[in-house]
């Protein structure tokens, strides 16, 4: 493919950050990939994994010249790092980001974006609980959907470049609006993260509770009844109830009335089936119970997922 942008500047070197390094190396991407990091251990780790060419403490300085750049922190970060590098971009410069929420960082972003700076907001659709610059992998967004949301006027040149890098990556392109992508995550990411969290906190809650109930007697449960008895249904909860606390405590912050709709309709579902459990409404669980299954069998059966790979662990 070669070279797409001369310089490309990384602001964050976690999972996404570092995994987007990765897949612009092995693709020859980018002239030179300069990345910025707080901290002095996630820079050097960062050098000696080689994923990237140069290091920074100092954002500002990263950006100097470069022609991408690509925000890669929390979602919380967003604000303090738009107005950190506005006064070194480069006119003509793209920013983008991976960020999991879409209308809040648009706005957090063109609080700062100088005039002739682009913005090109986009989310891969790829990702895994761990985190750091050592969890990424260069292979993270082949085939997998990366959805980009330009404003109505954004430049045109600029959203060709940006897709062209994620197909060049090996990722497929989708454009929408970001408020019907956060619609769309808020469901289909957002709430089973909070549905995960809620369910492994709430088997934890009740363990806690039945250790004390039982201090005196002699049947005292001695290990933690949360590991020992996991059936492999409850051990999917915890992968995704052990994904980074800051990041999705952002996401929720961030995508609060997407999410807070979207849950709302959950809880009127769960009612629906609490109810059908109560009445012994065997015939509404089975049917329901059906049309998951044929939903789960065409997740797995789409061409461009591996089967289980982000599903189970
Ligand atoms: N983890 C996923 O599955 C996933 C998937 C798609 C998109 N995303 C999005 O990608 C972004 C990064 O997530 P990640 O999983 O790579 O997280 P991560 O924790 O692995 O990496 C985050 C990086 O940002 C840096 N950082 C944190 N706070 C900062 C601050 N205030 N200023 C500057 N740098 C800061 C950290 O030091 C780290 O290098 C998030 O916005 C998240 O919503 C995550
Ligand atoms: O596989 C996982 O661990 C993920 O949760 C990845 C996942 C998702 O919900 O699909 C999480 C957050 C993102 O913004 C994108 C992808």
């Amino acid at each position: 493919m070669g070279v797409l942008f001369d310089r490309v500047c990384l602001i964050g070197l976690g999972l996404i950050g570092s995994s987007m390094a990765r897949a612009m190396k092995r693709g020859g991407l980018a002239g030179h990939i300069v990345g910025a990091a707080r901290s002095a251990d996630t820079r050097e780790k960062s050098l000696e994994l080689g994923f990237v060419d140069s290091v920074s403490d100092n954002m500002a300085e990263a950006v100097e010249g470069a022609d991408l750049i690509v925000i890669c922190t929390p979602l919380g970060a967003y604000k303090a790092v738009a107005k950190a590098i506005a006064p070194a971009l480069k006119k003509g410069a793209i920013i983008t980001d991976v960020g999991s929420c879409k209308s809040q960082v648009i706005a957090d972003i063109n609080a700062h974006r100088p005039d002739g700076v682009h913005l090109i907001a986009g989310h891969p659709i790829a990702g895994t609980e761990n985190s750091g610059p050592e969890a990424g992998f260069a292979e993270l967004f082949d085939g997998r959907y990366v959805i980009l949301t330009p404003e109505a006027k954004a430049d045109k040149g600029a959203l060709k470049k940006v897709e062209a890098l994620w197909k060049a990556i090996g990722s497929q392109v989708e454009v929408m609006s970001p408020e019907h992508h956060d619609r769309v995550l808020a469901i289909t990411s957002h709430l089973p993260h909070l549905i995960a969290y809620t369910i492994v906190g709430t088997a934890s809650d009740l363990e806690n509770q039945l250790h004390r109930e039982n201090a005196d007697a002699d049947d005292l449960v001695k290990t933690n009844e949360v590991i020992r008895y996991s059936g492999s249904g409850f051990r999917d909860f915890t992968r995704i109830a052990g994904s980074d606390p800051t990041m999705w405590r952002d996401v929720f912050l961030t995508n609060r009335e997407a999410t807070l709709e979207m849950l709302g309709r959950f809880q009127e579902d769960l009612v629906a089936l609490q109810r059908a459990i109560r009445w012994g409404e065997g015939e509404k669980l089975h049917d329901w119970f059906t049309r998951t299954r044929e939903i789960r069998r065409s997740v797995v059966n789409q061409p461009s997922r591996s089967p289980d790979a982000d599903l189970t662990e």
